[in-house]
């Protein structure tokens, strides 16, 4: 068993114990009642999920599915990238990333370029994963019936090329998104192939979900950074790290304030994955305004201005509004 299996299982063994909310010790004058059912704020019962599993999302804020999407679905997505890397289909609204260190040399038309696409949602063929039922069966659990897709990517994290710009900083997904609340918000990532630490796996600090949006802002590496890849500011690092080791076709499913990220590339390979963040169709847009997402919004105008000349009008939740595709159910807000 790896490492990461090893410390799940551990996760899970401890959830056969109360939640902490409910082992602490009551407030003077209260009197203290034991309520599962009350405890269970980010899951809804379909069915699906165990109470074991249930409880394990409640308390560290990820659950990881084992052998979720077919090899022949990975190996569809995987000859659409190379595609897409290749120029041979165009995307409209695809937004390609190639790693900071290697941004300034040659154009070269190979995937060798790419770390990143989003915004497939107008690909069949990679929007197919978006749609996969087994994955939507989740996804109903954690934002009830009515879902949509919000944002969509496929990472091709690339070798380090000796700067450390492979890594991702600790980061909540939250800081990207203006709409609520977070808990009908899930992300579902998918290993494309075996991720381990060693081509820089996925690392999550549990638990953190139950706190609030911290301030992001780009990390101080000395080698450079990936554009919009802000960090947590000064996250807690005594907090207990789990590396989610997982081969190809695991599938999981997290929250967006829950505080992850993930090393660096040590390997010659392109470590991949392929993932959408989901929302309730029945959440709201906020204004970002006056909070500490604001940094982000300004980055995100610039990009929508240059890519579409949008003017100075466009909002976060414009970008928002205009990338989300319904995937199950009514699009009743968003
Ligand atoms: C309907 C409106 C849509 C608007 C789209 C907005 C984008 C979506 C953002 C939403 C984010 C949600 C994410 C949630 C999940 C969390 C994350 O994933 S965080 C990290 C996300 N990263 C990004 O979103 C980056 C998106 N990438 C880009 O926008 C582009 O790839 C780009 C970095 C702007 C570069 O594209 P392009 O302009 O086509 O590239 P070039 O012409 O080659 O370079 C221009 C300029 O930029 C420098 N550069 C290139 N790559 C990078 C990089 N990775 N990091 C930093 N800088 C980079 C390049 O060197 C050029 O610089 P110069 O000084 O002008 O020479
Ligand atoms: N200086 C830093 N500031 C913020 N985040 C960091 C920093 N260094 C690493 N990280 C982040 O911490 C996570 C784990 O990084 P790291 O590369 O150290 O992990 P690892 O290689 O999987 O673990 P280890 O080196 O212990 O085997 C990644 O999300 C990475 O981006
Ligand atoms: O695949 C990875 O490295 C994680 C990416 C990530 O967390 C993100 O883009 O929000
Ligand atoms: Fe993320
Ligand atoms: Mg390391």
């Amino acid at each position: 068993m790896s490492r990461a299996a090893e410390r799940l299982k551990l996760l899970i063994h401890h959830l056969d114990r109360p939640p902490a909310a409910l082992s602490a010790a009551p407030t003077s004058g209260q009197t203290f009642t034991h309520s599962h059912s009350h405890q269970l704020r980010y899951t809804f019962d379909t069915g699906l999920l165990t109470p074991e599993q249930r409880l394990s999302y409640e308390e560290n804020g990820f659950i990881l599915i084992k052998n979720l999407v077919s090899e022949n679905d990975i190996d569809k997505f995987r000859q659409e990238f190379e595609r897409i890397c290749r120029q041979e289909v165009k995307v409209p609204g695809l937004v390609v990333m190639r790693d900071v260190a290697i941004s300034k040399s040659e154009f070269i038309p190979d995937q060798k370029a790419v770390s990143k696409i989003q915004d497939f949602q107008e690909d069949p063929e990679l929007f197919q994963y978006c749609t996969l039922p087994q994955i939507l069966k989740y996804v109903e659990c954690f934002t009830g019936p009515n879902i949509m897709a919000m944002h969509t990517m496929l990472i091709n994290k690339p070798p380090d090329a000796g700067k450390k710009t492979s890594r991702h900083p600790m980061h909540q997904d939250l800081h990207y998104f203006s709409f609520r609340p977070a808990d009908r918000i899930v992300c579902a990532w998918t290993a494309m192939e075996k991720v381990s630490r060693q081509n820089g796996c996925l690392v999550v600090l549990p638990g953190t979900h139950t706190g609030t949006l911290q301030e992001h802002d780009y990390p101080e590496w000395e080698g450079g950074v990936n554009k919009m890849y802000h960090g947590v500011r000064g996250y807690n690092p005594q907090h207990p790290r789990v590396h989610l080791e997982m081969e190809k076709g695991d599938t999981v499913f997290f929250h967006p304030l829950l505080i992850h990220g993930s090393g660096m590339n040590q390997t010659q390979g392109f470590r991949k994955a392929i993932s959408c963040h989901y929302a309730s169709a029945d959440c709201y847009y906020i204004d970002v305004k006056g909070t500490t997402q604001e940094n982000i919004e300004k980055e995100v105008k610039e990009i929508a201005n240059k890519k579409y000349a949008m003017g100075d009008q466009i909002t976060l939740k414009d970008t928002w509004a205009l990338r989300g595709r319904l995937v199950q159910g009514v699009r009743t807000s968003l």
